[in-house]
Parts: C-alpha cells; sequence; structure tokens
C-alpha cells in the first residue's frame, strides 16, 4: 500500500547550518506516530517539511506517492503549539473552527448553512459545543487544544499533525487529549505528532521515531525506547523500567548505576544502521 507520507534520504539547511539529514520516514494510512527528540532536534522542521512550509535540500519527499504542488498539502491537517496562538485576537471557538474550513466561493465573513453545520458537527465530535460563542482566550488549555484540533478536522483531512499538543496543559488533560487522538486514530485517522512527554508517548502511541537531526530509531515503544536508544537521542542517560505493564522513562539520577535502577531492562532492536555508530541489537541492552 501508497504511504501517506514518504521521506526519502530528505535534508535540511538554514543558511549553511545542517538541521536535518537522512531522514527516511514512511507514515501509511492509519499509523498513529509520535516524533521525540531533544530541542533543537529538528522537530517542528520536520513537520513543516512535511506541510510543505520548507523545501528539503536533499531528497524528496512523497504525499500520496506525489509531489506537493507550491507548498500546498491539503489532506494534511496541521495542530500548532498552543503558545504559538496570539490569543488576544477576537475570535470565538466557532470561528476559529471556521478558519479551518475551505471556503471556496464565500468572500464573506459569515458562514453559510452548511458551514455552520459542519462547524457545529466537529465540535460536537470533541464535546464542545457549548463553547462555540465563548473567546478563545476565556478557555482552558485542554478546551483550547481542542478547538485547534476541531479547526483541523472540520477540513476532512486524511492526516494530522500535531506540534507537542500536551505541553503547557496539565497531566490529567493531556491524558484525555491523548485518548481524543487514540480514538480518532480508531476512527481510521492517521496522525503524527511531536512531544517531549515520553512516558505518554510510550503508553498511548504505537510507533514512535527517536530523531536528533538525524532518524536514530523507529519502531513500538517496546523496540526503540532503550537506554542505548535514549542515549544516542538526547546525549544524556535515561533508565527505562516496565511497571505493571507499562514503560516507564526517567533521566537517570546521578550516582546511580542501570544495575541498581532497571530490574528488567527493556529490549529494543529496531535501529538506523545508516549511523555512524549502529546501536548494537537488544540483548546488549541487558548487560548494561
Ligand atoms: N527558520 C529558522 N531559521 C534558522 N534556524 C532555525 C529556524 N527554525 C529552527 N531553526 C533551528 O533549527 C534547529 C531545529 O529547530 P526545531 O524547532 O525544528 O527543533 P525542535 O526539535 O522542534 O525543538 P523544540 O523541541 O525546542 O521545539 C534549532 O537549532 C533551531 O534553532
Amino acid at each position: 500500500m501508497q504511504p501517506i507520507i514518504e521521506l526519502r534520504d530528505v535534508g535540511l539547511r538554514y543558511a549553511d547550518r545542517l538541521v536535518l539529514d537522512q531522514i527516511n520516514i514512511h507514515l501509511h494510512h492509519g499509523q498513529f506516530a509520535a516524533l521525540v527528540g531533544p530541542s533543537g532536534a529538528g522537530k517542528t522542521s520536520l513537520l513543516r517539511l512535511i506541510l510543505g512550509l520548507h523545501t528539503p535540500s536533499r531528497g524528496q519527499i512523497l504525499i500520496h506517492g506525489k509531489h506537493p504542488v507550491d507548498g500546498q498539502v491539503p489532506t494534511i491537517a496541521y495542530v500548532p503549539q498552543l503558545e504559538t496562538v496570539d490569543w488576544n485576537f477576537p475570535v470565538t471557538v466557532e470561528q476559529v473552527v471556521a478558519m479551518g474550513l475551505v471556503r471556496q466561493g464565500n468572500p464573506w465573513p459569515w458562514l453559510r448553512n452548511h458551514e455552520r453545520q459542519a462547524v457545529q458537527a466537529v465540535l460536537a465530535q470533541l464535546e464542545i459545543e457549548h463553547l462555540a460563542q465563548q473567546h478563545i482566550r476565556n478557555l482552558s488549555g485542554g478546551q483550547q487544544q481542542r478547538v485547534f484540533l476541531a479547526r483541523a478536522l472540520v477540513a476532512k483531512p486524511a492526516m494530522l499533525v500535531l506540534d507537542e499538543p500536551t505541553t503547557g496543559i496539565d497531566p490529567r488533560v493531556a491524558e484525555t487529549i491523548l485518548h481524543l487522538l487514540a480514538d480518532l486514530n480508531q476512527q481510521g485517522m492517521t496522525i503524527l505528532m511531536t512531544t517531549h512527554d515520553l512516558n505518554s508517548a510510550a503508553n498511548h502511541v504505537p510507533w514512535i521515531i527517536c530523531l536528533n537531526q538525524t532518524i536514530v530509531a523507529q519502531g513500538t515503544p517496546e523496540a526503540v525506547f532503550t537506554p542505548i536508544v535514549l542515549e544516542q537521542t538526547y546525549h544524556s542517560e535515561m533508565v527505562v523500567v516496565q511497571h505493571e505493564g507499562m514503560l516507564l522513562i526517567q533521566q537517570r539520577p546521578h550516582g546511580h548505576s542501570y544495575r541498581d535502577l532497571i530490574p528488567n531492562p527493556v529490549i529494543g532492536e529496531v535501529l538506523n544502521p545508516a549511523m555512524e555508530n549502529p546501536i548494537e541489537p537488544a540483548f546488549r541492552t541487558a548487560e548494561l
């Protein structure tokens, strides 16, 4: 089956600075993937490449097997980081969601009936229809995230791309947003999100892409969330434990060894053979 998105040996430079290198990713219909990596790893830059907002310095990006034309990628909807939004802009929830509609042939600022119905339907789907006339500034972080999710969904995209959807909201609300994304994925939506929350990604997202300028590893959480892959990604020692069926990931405290902290080291093996120091197969992890 043809991937929705395919990146072939993609590189990106800002001026003379290499930000992304040798990026190879396939995302198929129905996948739910998280892009993780430290600040400055190039996660947002990679999303912007996929959205057609940057041109790769090398390699190819194919959407449904084709090159995006003129930066237009109509079937992929974007949910921005909340902190990049101007909350003083005078708009209601309904107006924000309507911005997601492709409003061909309607130059007026008010909505036609079918447009209002589409907005109402997506607000109901995300259980925020009661907020339609509220100013966006007056909402909680979780409600704001749902509004921008609604704006993305109203255009009926083939795929959602979200930049840090759980940043800046409390852990309980972040959990509900991840459940919402998992529900959308169950209904067939393909999703790619960036996150700094490794524990949520490990326990809610079935496919993980570890990035630090290049792809360090990609695979299931159990396969890629290993101390070695995490150290290669973050350049910092991490502890991975399994507890009651969950993966728990934490920065390694100073003065402890893995032997003290990990009763059952987790095993991983989906690695990037192109890396300078290819990561050893997983069974080596247990020897640390
Ligand atoms: N438009 C730009 N021009 C020049 N450099 C940029 C530009 N955008 C990003 N960068 C640089 O490229 C690198 C990757 O940035 P990017 O925002 O993609 O990282 P990130 O992984 O999303 O980081 P974070 O987790 O902090 O959001 C950073 O060093 C950043 O300073």
